[in-house]
Parts: C-alpha cells; sequence; structure tokens
C-alpha cells in the first residue's frame, strides 16, 4: 500500500474518531453504573451536542491531568446548606479558580473505579491557569453521604487542605432536599412522593457497600494511595442524597480527626443567610486569602443554576410548600442522635 499524506491524514482521524469513541462510551458507562435507572433510556444521546462538547472538556482534562493541580480546599457539605452559593461566592476571589464542574462526583466513580490523584487532577486547572499564591477547590457536597471515607482520601490525596462545611437542622435540609429531587426533570425519581424517597434509602441503607467503604477508609488511613471503589458504592452514594449526608456529626467528626480542628471552618446556613458577605469574608481568612476584596451584591444562588439541570417548579406540589407534621416527626427522629453529638460538638469547639 502506498503511504501518502492523504493516507496518513485518513488513518490519524480515524484512530482520533475511535479514541474519542472509546472515551465516550467510558465516560457515560461510569455514570450509568451509579444511576442504572437510566441505563438505554437515552438511545440517542449519541446526537446530543452538549454532551460531546462535556465529553471533549473531560478529554481534555484527562489527557493534560498530569499538568494539573489537586484541590487546596474542599466544600464538603452539607447538601441544601447553601454550598452552590458558596461556590459561586468563593469563584468572585481573583485568587481562588474554579474547577471545570461544581461538584466532581470522583468519589462515586465518575472518573472511573479507581480513586487515584492522576484521575481526580483531571477536573480541576492547569498549573499555568492557578498559579502560585491562587487556590483552587472542588464543591462536591454529595461526599457527605460518606464522610469517613471521603476525609480519608482526600486527606491522602492532599494531606494540607482546608476544609469548608456548612450546616443547616437537618431536618429542614432533608426536606429542602426531597422538594429539589422530586423536581429534577429527567431524573428516575421525579415526582416521587416523600415515602417512595425514604423508602428507597431505607434499602440503600442495608446495603453492604457502607461496611466496605469504611474499609477503604481504614487503608487510606494507613498509607494507601488510591482505592479501587465499586459500582455499587457509587450507587449507593449518589442515591442516598435524602438521609446520609445530613448527618452532621458524622462529617465534622470525619474531617476534623483527619484534617485537625483548625482546617476545619464551619458555616452555619443561617449566617449565609443573613449575612453573606460577612460570612464570605470569614471563608477567605480562614484560607488566608484577602478579605477586603470589592464583591457585588450576592443574591440567593439556586443549585440549579451551578449544577446546569432543569426542575420543575410545579411537580409534587409547591416548590416552597412547608414539611408535614408526620414526616418532621420522622425526621426529628432519625437525626436525633446526630443533632446531640453535633450539639456536643460545638460546645466543645
Ligand atoms: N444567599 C443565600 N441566602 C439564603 N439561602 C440561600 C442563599 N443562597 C442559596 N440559598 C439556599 O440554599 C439552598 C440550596 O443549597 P445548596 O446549594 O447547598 O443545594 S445543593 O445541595 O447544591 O443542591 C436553597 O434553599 P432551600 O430551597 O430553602 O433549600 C437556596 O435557596
Amino acid at each position: 500500500m502506498e503511504i501518502s499524506l492523504p493516507s496518513i491524514c485518513a488513518a490519524l482521524v480515524s484512530a482520533g474518531g475511535l479514541a474519542y469513541a472509546c472515551f465516550y462510551s467510558w465516560l457515560w458507562d461510569c455514570h450509568l453504573r451509579a444511576y442504572p435507572a437510566y441505563r438505554g433510556r437515552y438511545p440517542r444521546l449519541w446526537l446530543d451536542l452538549a454532551t460531546h462538547i462535556l465529553t471533549l472538556k473531560r478529554l481534555w482534562g484527562f489527557s493534560t491531568s498530569f499538568l494539573r493541580k489537586l484541590p487546596d480546599f474542599y466544600i464538603v457539605g452539607c447538601p441544601k446548606c447553601g454550598t452552590s452559593a458558596i461556590y459561586q461566592y468563593l469563584a468572585l476571589h481573583p485568587r481562588i479558580v474554579e474547577p471545570a464542574f461544581k461538584e466532581s462526583r470522583f468519589l462515586w466513580g465518575f472518573v472511573g473505579l479507581n480513586l487515584s490523584a492522576l484521575r481526580y487532577r483531571s477536573i480541576f486547572p492547569l498549573w499555568w491557569e492557578c498559579p502560585l499564591g491562587h487556590l483552587t477547590f472542588d464543591a462536591d457536597c454529595t461526599v457527605a453521604t460518606a464522610p469517613r471515607l471521603a476525609a480519608a482520601l482526600l486527606r491522602q490525596l492532599t494531606p494540607k487542605a482546608k476544609i469548608v462545611i456548612s450546616h443547616r437542622d437537618p431536618v429542614e435540609a432533608a426536606w429542602s432536599m426531597y422538594k429539589f429531587r422530586s423536581r429534577i426533570k429527567g431524573r428516575f425519581d421525579f415526582g416521587w412522593t416523600f415515602d417512595q424517597m425514604f423508602k428507597m434509602e431505607m434499602d440503600l441503607d442495608a446495603s453492604p457497600s457502607w461496611a466496605h467503604m469504611d474499609t477503604l477508609a481504614a487503608s487510606l488511613d494507613a498509607g494507601a494511595t488510591s482505592v479501587t471503589i465499586t459500582p455499587q458504592i457509587g450507587h449507593c452514594g449518589v442515591n442516598s442524597t435524602l438521609l446520609r449526608p445530613q448527618r452532621i456529626a458524622d462529617v465534622l467528626e470525619a474531617f476534623e480527626s483527619r484534617f485537625g480542628r483548625d482546617n476545619v471552618l464551619l458555616i452555619n446556613f443561617a449566617d449565609l443567610a443573613a449575612d453573606a458577605q460577612g460570612t464570605v469574608r470569614r471563608i477567605y481568612s480562614f484560607l488566608d486569602l484577602d478579605s477586603t476584596v470589592e464583591l457585588p451584591p450576592l443574591n440567593k444562588v439556586e443549585p440549579e443554576e451551578v449544577l446546569d439541570m432543569a426542575v420543575e417548579p410545579s411537580a409534587n406540589g409547591n416548590a416552597n410548600s412547608s414539611c408535614p407534621q408526620d414526616i418532621l416527626e420522622r425526621l426529628d427522629m432519625y437525626y436525633a442522635e446526630q443533632k446531640h453529638r453535633f450539639a456536643a460538638m460545638l460546645s466543645n469547639r
């Protein structure tokens, strides 16, 4: 066969196309492992331009991973405690460089089941985009679902990192999560009742994956530099966002014990709501950044604005409805021990 310029170009284009197709299949398979309910549901995803843009962004991140930074700090929770707002407000600082996505979902296998530093880097800025004196971060509050595994992994990857935890009454936050999750368009649990969601999480609670996560946390604490998770862990993690991530005492304990009390900042959601500017400046100071930078008015930020998802305002009753008494009592019971322990931890701080 004659080797000519056009045949070399054709071979390169075919090889590139094949590599892209393999990466595309692998990447979306990673997501589907955590959300098996979606498998086969969108057969025409190939025709969606936004999906290809996202895939190319991920591919670029992967191929340049070795040139990227790991986070300097993390917002590890709790969901529904203003984490999207904190993410946006912090990114206003000239010395903070935001990551490619608000929530990496790294812990749940969205960048593959092998949780190694090189894979994690793919989401963060290139070193020249985040030079010395600048900070980058991950704001994946879903990690609060498995705080011991998350804290052990993040400490292994970035032992000097700082941790920001926003908290709110867990009952209020869980009800907020229910209203949000049941209104996300295209989600398998769209329109579900609270009972349906509560039951699914109770069933997931019985999974042996939680004990497996603790084993992985122990191996990271003992010095492992990377661990392999199972698809079941990803499935448990991303689908248990109603109840588990509001176990605030567990979250605080897991991170404080591994990063040290001085490296963990607790933000009360009520303070954020009352004085967003003051709260953000407090976080800047905690991160050793200039806290006097000029800031625009800090308005409320809804998660759908940051997470690029569509919610149905009227699905499942009014989005602003208050929690019915029977659900309130169930949630109160579920969180009683956590609330008690957290109050004791706060009084010792
Ligand atoms: N500045 C300010 N002041 C007061 N409240 C605010 C602010 N910014 C965001 N929010 C409220 O935070 C709730 C969403 O929290 P998260 O962004 O953590 O949600 S998510 O976990 O990322 O889905 C959500 O509240 P609820 O809808 O009551 O749950 C947002 O309205």
